[in-house]
């Protein structure tokens, strides 16, 4: 009993170190341990072929559940109980069926302690390997949604977000604005493309700062960022200009913020934004909002231009006009 105990001790401690291993190896593991454990056991007992290959098989068989997908934490709880009380069960007739007798006082108190002790191991097996793979697919998820340079949302998240909220209806219709800095090839091609993603991270942050709670922004991909914009209700008259409001404060806003790149010299950038009408649906509200915006190229940057139906759309020139990518010093 003791040497069964000792092998117990090392083959658990052995477990530990394994925590970042694939659930496969941690079953083939557990087999491997619970081997050298039964073979111990059953040198003590002194069993018969038979019942030695059933107490094997009984051991071994629970190592599938460690192959089970993720279950939550009371399912693992409620296997690794069931294992014991199985083990005790099957332990017991084996030892009576080889034996031809009841287990002492001794050996009974020896067999739930080594069953409680196999299903204890395969409980922290089971735990260990599912919140391994959790933390797996929360990275994964994590990354499949956020743009890495900006750390904000990606165009996949915001769609799906937008898209849920409008469906839900979980927040009034809103607005979309598509927001792109200006030139932006001139800050790559003038001072490198550390400082083109140096000014992507500080506009974001810009933009981010302006924004309500409850918008959504996101980095649809290169110089180019999203705001979905629920209605304000209490404000709901003037939504339209409220919109195009918060556009403009935000191209002024950026505009304002320098971004320093060495000891002498920093510069400042812009934005033009789009802004679409209230949104019923997701994709025609980003085409209005991108018409909207090759609007506010075309008229001279640093702007926001709401999409209207009629021929001239309402537009807030914060008076730029042009990009200020000159050095200041
Ligand atoms: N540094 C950096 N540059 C990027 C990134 N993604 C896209 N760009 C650059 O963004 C620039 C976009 O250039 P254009 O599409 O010509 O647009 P623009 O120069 O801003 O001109 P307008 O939009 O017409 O005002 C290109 O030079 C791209 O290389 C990025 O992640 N980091």
């Amino acid at each position: 009993m003791w040497l069964t105990t000792i092998i117990f001790c090392v083959a658990y401690l052995l477990v530990l170190p394994l925590v970042h291993c694939r659930k496969v190896l941690f079953a083939a593991y557990y087999c491997l341990a619970l081997m050298i454990f039964q073979f111990s056991y059953i040198s003590i007992f002194v069993l018969d072929t038979t019942s030695k290959l059933s107490l094997l098989l009984i051991t071994i068989i629970p190592a599938s559940f460690i192959l089970l997908p993720h279950v939550s934490r009371w399912h693992h709880l409620f296997i690794a109980t069931s294992a014991a009380i199985a083990l005790t069960v099957s332990e017991l007739s084996l030892f009576s069926f080889s034996l031809h007798r009841l287990p002492t006082s001794f050996e009974l108190p020896a067999m739930i302690f080594v069953s409680c002790s196999v299903a204890l191991m395969m409980h922290i097996a089971m735990h260990v390997s599912s919140s391994s793979v959790a933390r797996y697919q929360a990275q994964l998820s994590w990354l499949s949604h956020r743009d890495e340079l900006t750390k904000l949302p990606n165009r996949r998240f915001f769609i799906n977000r937008v898209d849920e909220l409008i469906k839900n209806k979980t927040q009034s219709l809103g607005y979309i604005m598509t927001l792109d800095l200006d030139y932006f090839k001139r800050v790559n091609d003038t001072y490198g493309h550390s400082v083109g993603d140096k000014c992507l991270v500080s506009v974001a942050q810009s933009i981010h700062q302006s924004l309500p709670n409850d918008a959504v922004f996101a980095r649809l991909g290169g110089e180019e960022f999203s705001v979905y914009l629920p209605i304000n209700k209490a404000k709901d008259s003037s939504s339209d200009q409220a919109a195009l409001a918060l556009a403009s404060q935000i191209c002024r806003q950026v505009s304002e913020q320098y971004i320093t790149i060495n000891e002498t010299t920093a510069i400042a950038c812009s934005l033009s934004i789009g802004v679409s009408k209230r949104c019923q649906d997701l994709s025609s509200a980003m085409k209005q909002s991108d018409i909207a915006l090759y609007q506010a190229k075309t008229q001279g940057r640093n702007m926001a231009v709401m999409f209207s139906d009629q021929e001239s759309n309402e537009q807030v020139d914060i008076g730029g006009g042009d990009s200020n990518y000159a050095p200041i010093s």
